[in-house]
């Protein structure tokens, strides 16, 4: 498994090792203690999601509010998607920041998405099987969104815009300017 950094130091980019031979692959998808160590913090992860979409399906971006804040572990299983981790903990260096990296079932690539960001994905494949770990429970009264082409955030979400398919909900999510975002004293994961 390899740990690559991104411009943000607290978003991983987690790379398995593949095991090829005749019969086809293995690979290791989560090993704790090797996160662990690269994040200097411990994971308790206790629920895995699913989530499958069409072709220009854009889901975000959203996040849940502390204490129901979630760390995330996000993969493709099938096809392919942008993901995009936006730094929203007031106070940090890399406020208002994101992270875009394009994850599919070739490169088998991760992202650790930390408590104190929003997270959101488009898919560019013709459906896209998308699979993440998140450490705290589904907490619907402290889920918050922003709205994906927020001019402040100023994602280039590599789709045309008449072409994105977006729920109701994600299409009245608030600005960045709105937001309920983290405090600094939410600043975890420093
Ligand atoms: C997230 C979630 C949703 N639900 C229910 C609530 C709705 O009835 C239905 C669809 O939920 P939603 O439209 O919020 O699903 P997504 O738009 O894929 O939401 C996700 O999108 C972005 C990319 C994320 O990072 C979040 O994890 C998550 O918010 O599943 C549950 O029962 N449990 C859950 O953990």
């Amino acid at each position: 498994m390899k740990l690559i950094k991104t411009d943000i130091p607290q978003v991983l980019l987690v790379e398995p090792t593949v095991f090829a031979d005749e019969r086809g692959y293995f690979c290791e998808i989560y090993k704790k203690e090797t996160l662990e160590n690269a994040l200097g913090y411990q994971l308790a992860f206790i629920q895995d999601n699913e989530a499958k979409s069409t072709k220009g399906v854009l889901r975000g971006l959203h996040y849940q509010l502390p204490p129901f804040a979630q760390t995330k572990l996000v993969r493709v299983i099938q096809g392919s998607v942008l993901d995009v981790v936006v730094d929203i903990r007031k106070g940090s260096p890399t406020f208002g920041k994101h992270v875009a990296i394009e994850l599919n079932d070739k490169n088998k690539q991760q992202l650790l998405v930390p408590k104190g960001f929003a997270h959101g994905y488009v898919v560019l494949s013709d459906t896209a099987i998308f699979s993440y770990k998140v450490d705290n429970y589904y907490h619907k009264q402290s889920e918050r969104g922003i709205i994906f082409n927020d001019p402040q955030l100023n994602i280039d979400w590599n789709y045309p815009i008449d072409k994105l398919i977006i729920s109701e909900k994600d299409t009245i999510q608030p600005a960045f300017a709105k937001a309920d975002l983290f405090e600094k004293e939410h600043n975890i994961n420093e």
